[in-house]
């Protein structure tokens, strides 16, 4: 290593540093440093203080990223490693996402029956996220979604105990806690995953070019072009990771294939649309956002007026 150690700032969970040391491994074999040489430094988040109520409920951008941005912007960290489905779609100018991961299975997994067909009439469900609830809904009309948080392993206990029939998590999430034999994968088209989920990001200071030139060795270019896509959709609507959005986007034949939907609380409407364009259009997708939420009804509609 050359000159000074590089840390790594991280939410202090259990996905959130499986995440940091894949990127501490990725850095250390992309420089050819000594393995354990970068260094990770949990950080403790407002999201993370927050267990006993649904986040969406408490409202508020940046839960997730408030102190690792802190951490950052005080020299403490040289970099900060993200889900980036909990990374706000504005950043701060002082900072760049330098790098993203190779996306990992970007579906959910519904664990607690085989299909969301297959679940017993009015299944309590457990799932805080609006997207999956409303998606849920709209597929089955009777499920009776209540909310659950907490790590993995909570959620799971809640099944284990009972409390719910039913919950969906992110395979990616699962994949990394060693988890790849829980539950069904939910098809892509079934369920629209969230606007950047399975991909990985890693954020440095702008002003830090050592920092950023070290980053971009491990990122990975189709996984960062699909993310700034499904982001600008979301920045277009002027959603959060609390707002029942679907976005997915792939390359295929060297073009971006985008999936989108934004649906009513309940689930009772949806509007959808698919294009394909150029990689690095990211106008393409928020003039998306914009036609959808001028024909949208009201019930969709005033879900994203606040921001
Ligand atoms: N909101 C929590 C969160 N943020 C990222 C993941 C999973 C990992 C990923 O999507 O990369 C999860 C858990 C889940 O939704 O099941």
């Amino acid at each position: 290593m050359t000159g000074r150690p590089l840390t790594i700032g991280t939410r202090g969970s259990p996905l959130a540093l499986a995440q940091a040391r894949m990127t501490a491994s990725a850095l250390e074999q992309a420089h050819g440093w000594a393995p354990g040489s970068v260094t990770i430094i949990p950080v403790k988040t407002s999201g993370d203080r927050i267990q006993d109520r649904p986040l969406a409920e408490v409202g508020g951008k940046a839960l997730w990223t408030k102190e690792l941005d802190l951490a950052l912007l005080t020299g403490e960290t040289d970099c900060s490693v993200h889900s980036m489905k909990d990374v706000e779609s504005e950043r701060p100018k002082t900072l760049a996402i330098a790098a993203m991961l190779q996306r990992a299975d970007a579906r959910d997994r519904l664990i607690g029956a085989g299909s969301i067909q297959a679940l017993p009439e009015r299944a309590v469900v457990g799932t805080s996220s609006p997207r999956r609830k409303a998606q849920l809904l709209r597929l089955r009309p009777d499920l009776d979604i209540v909310s659950i948080r907490g790590n993995l392993d909570t959620r799971l206990g809640k099944l284990q105990a009972g409390d719910v029939s039913a919950t969906l998590l992110a395979a990616a999430g699962l994949d990394r806690l060693g988890r790849a034999e829980t539950g069904t994968a939910i098809a892509l088209n079934e369920m629209i995953p969230a606007p950047a989920q399975g991909a990985i990001g890693i954020e440095c200071r702008a002003d830090d070019a050592v920092t950023a030139a070290w980053l971009r060795a491990i990122d990975h270019e189709e996984t960062h072009a699909a993310v700034l896509t499904e982001r600008a959709f979301v920045r277009a609507l002027n959603g959060t990771c609390h707002s029942p959005i679907g976005a997915h986007a792939v390359i295929e034949g060297g073009r971006i294939r985008f999936t989108c939907e934004i649906l009513s609380e309940d689930g009772g409407e949806r509007v959808v649309d698919c294009a394909v364009f150029a990689v690095g259009d990211l106008d393409t997708p928020a003039e998306m956002a914009r036609a959808m939420l001028a024909g949208a009804p009201d019930s969709i509609r005033h879900l994203f007026d606040a921001a």
